[in-house]
């Protein structure tokens, strides 16, 4: 069997055969010769992009190519390379004996060890593969054996991207079966740290770039993309990444972990799966200056320029994949992210999830603590240590669900909630120059500079920093909320790690553990007076998988605020008492996938309610429903 394998074929519009090279005339048995394309050519719809083009080689009984001249040593190959004339371009083509060897490295469907005698046989793998067969879950435990034995958490993400591009089915399993375990390492902290190297780490391409160079060709550009059916796109133009900040086209570590957790946390199939960065530059000198830096060595492109982009993004995603395709908007900076989901919610399926999926999952963390702490949510007072994304998107949504709860108007109920940004303490004769995310919460006060002052003066039951700054919850500040608060609630949500407002270790040992605490990256638990303390992490990492999920099987059109509330009851339910009696105001993410099928479940539940599902009739039960619409990674056998 002679198989040319996918990259063989990008941009080569002759694909019958006619155009391929060979040092001779070569005949081959009809139903041996397997062509694998992918990109422009294959429109076929088929996820490998092979079944089109072998189907028309199958057609044509020989594929005949007359040698021509040999250049550089004369050697003739199979290649083509040395039949062409120094000045002319050639194919890249990869032509290979056995399909096995091309299957091997299809990430899709590479089994690795794991094919067992009669697939190899079947599939030309005999000698390809040392004699050994072993289960994926062998192969499970030798992989984690491996990635435990880097010290380094960028190696074991790169060693984890690496499996993702080898096989994935065995990275999704992994990474479900040792989700709290490897979630830091794909995800947050390491996939900052990963983001800020990309440059120097960068491999493979992961994902799909569109820069200011294909404006103009977007539609073109998503159609190069080898999957057809994509139900979800991650898209960043990489301006506030994390807590860290403008990194530019590195930024596409963060799509591409978020879709992982799409798949690994609620289900959906890697393939439906689509990480997008768009490039319209950076501000960053230090990227700027870096020869490895790997997008657009310009200054962001604004105001017309940028928008036109965008525009033109979205329309091409709406135009290829229809008008159910779920776009989340993914660490944008404010300054855009607040105006496109004003703009493009009434006409996509859009969902921010720095302002939204944050917002969600914090006020289940609330709505939990509220068992502990007692009194309802508007018996509370919230006090923000930073007023952008995550924390005007938190204060509106905790607004909202008070509003519901009590029936006073939204505008009554913000007035408990307090923010304080790099200038101070949002109040009302600062309005005229607020950002417009801020103005409906600017309060009449006296301005306040200090967040302690401010903690003394607001007299907050709840503290949340946004912030994006590490250490601005110093020992004065824990102190001052444990100073008047029995059970002060204390959620440092800025990530990665390096950018938390304070550590767990730091909110309990000052808080004389007394503190509820829980941070957006993940610490570890804490000793304090004989007690172990086990803090919870509050991410957004809960909330948008099953979200999406949700979306994704109701059909549902457009994200609606209800469906968020939705959500965070979901997410509050699924909360024990085990839990509770640990501190904790989050259920543990080794539970994540049912935790995601009941989120699932509530916000598809709500779509329908509200009339926005178009999958009719609704499923009777929706947690089982959403439970076996969930991809899973487990091997498939091979015919
Ligand atoms: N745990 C989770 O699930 C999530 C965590 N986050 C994290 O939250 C952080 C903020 O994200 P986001 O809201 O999108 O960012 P934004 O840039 O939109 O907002 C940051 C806010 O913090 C304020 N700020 C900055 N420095 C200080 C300071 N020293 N004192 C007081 N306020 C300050 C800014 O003030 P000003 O407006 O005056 O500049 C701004 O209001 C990031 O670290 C991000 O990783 C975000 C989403 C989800
Ligand atoms: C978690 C997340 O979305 C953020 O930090 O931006
Ligand atoms: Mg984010």
């Amino acid at each position: 069997m002679i198989s040319l394998n996918r990259s063989s074929f990008l941009n080569n519009p002759s694909i019958s055969g006619s155009n391929i090279p060979s040092s001779s005339t070569q005949r081959r048995p009809a139903a041996s010769l397997k062509v694998v394309a992918s990109g422009s050519n294959n429109r076929s719809g088929d996820r490998n992009g092979s079944v089109l083009i072998e189907s028309k080689l199958m057609e044509s009984p020989v594929v005949e190519v007359e040698p021509k001249c040999s250049v550089g040593g004369g050697v003739q190959d199979v290649y083509g390379e040395d039949s062409a004339t120094e000045d002319q371009n050639v194919t890249p083509w990869s032509l290979s004996v056995a399909s096995g060897y091309t299957l091997l490295r299809d990430p899709h469907h590479n089994k690795g060890l794991a094919f067992n005698d009669k697939e190899r046989d079947a599939h030309y793998l005999r000698g390809l593969l040392p004699p050994v067969v072993v289960s994926q879950e062998l192969q499970v435990k030798k992989m984690m054996h491996n990635i435990r034995q880097y010290q380094v958490p960028l190696q074991r993400y790169m060693a984890m991207m690496d499996l993702q591009e080898r096989n994935q089915r065995l990275f999704y399993k992994m990474l479900i079966d040792h989700v709290e375990e490897l979630l830091p390492v794909v995800y947050t902290p390491t996939v900052g740290e990963a983001c800020q190297q990309y440059g120097s780490i960068f491999m493979r391409p992961q994902g799909l770039y569109i820069s200011l160079k294909e404006k103009g060709k977007i539609l073109e550009v998503l159609r190069n993309w080898p999957e057809k059916n994509i139900q979800v796109i991650v898209v960043t133009d990489g301006e506030r990444i994390l807590g860290l900040g403008d990194l530019g086209c590195q930024g596409m570590g963060i799509p591409v972990g978020k879709l992982s957790l799409y798949t690994a946390l609620g289900g959906v199939r890697p393939s439906a799966c689509l990480p997008v960065t768009i490039d319209v530059g950076t501000n960053n000198e230090e990227l700027l200056n870096d020869e490895f830096y790997i997008g657009l060595k310009q200054k962001r492109a604004t105001g017309q320029e940028y928008t036109e982009l965008i525009q033109e993004f979205m329309t091409a995603v709406k135009r290829n994949y229809g008008e159910k395709i779920l776009i989340q908007f993914e660490d944008f900076a404010n300054h855009n992210a607040f105006d496109l989901l004003a703009r493009y919610g009434t006409t996509h399926l859009v969902f921010n999830d720095d302002i939204q999926g944050t917002a969600s999952v914090v006020l289940a963390g609330l709505i939990a603590a509220l068992k502990s702490v007692g009194g309802s949510l508007s018996d509370h007072t919230f006090l923000f240590l930073g007023a952008g994304e995550a924390g005007t998107g938190i204060a509106e949504l905790i607004a909202l669900e008070i509003s519901k709860k009590t029936n006073a108007s939204v505008e009554e109920t913000r007035k408990k909630i307090w923010l304080v940004d790099s200038k101070g303490l949002i109040v009302n004769s600062r309005k005229e120059s607020l950002q417009h995310f801020k103005k409906p919460w600017a309060h009449e006060h006296e301005p306040i500079t200090g967040l302690v002052d401010a903690i003394n003066e607001i007299k907050p039951t709840v503290l949340i920093g946004t912030s994006g700054k590490g250490g601005q919850f110093t020992k004065e500040v824990v102190e001052s909320m444990a100073a008047i608060n029995e059970q002060p609630i204390i959620l440092a949500l800025s990530n990665p790690t390096s950018q938390s407002e304070c550590t767990a270790e730091q909110a309990y040992t000052w808080s004389q553990g007394r503190a509820i605490f829980a941070s957006g990256s993940p610490f570890g638990p804490v000793e304090y007076e004989g007690k172990v303390f086990t803090p919870g992490q509050a991410n957004n990492a809960y909330i948008f998988p099953g979200f999406g999920l949700g979306l994704i099987m109701s059909g549902t059109i457009r994200v609606h605020d209800d469906m968020l509330l939705a959500a965070s009851e979901a997410l509050a339910a699924q909360v024990t008492e085990e839990n509770y009696d640990k501190g904790l105001i989050y259920p543990p993410f080794s539970n994540i996938r049912k935790i995601s099928a009941h989120i699932a479940a509530n916000v598809a539940a709500k779509a329908y309610e509200l009339g926005l599902a178009t999958r009719l009739p609704q499923p009777k039960d929706l947690v089982k429903h959403a439970e076996s619409c969930m991809y899973s990674p487990t091997y498939r056998g091979y015919r």
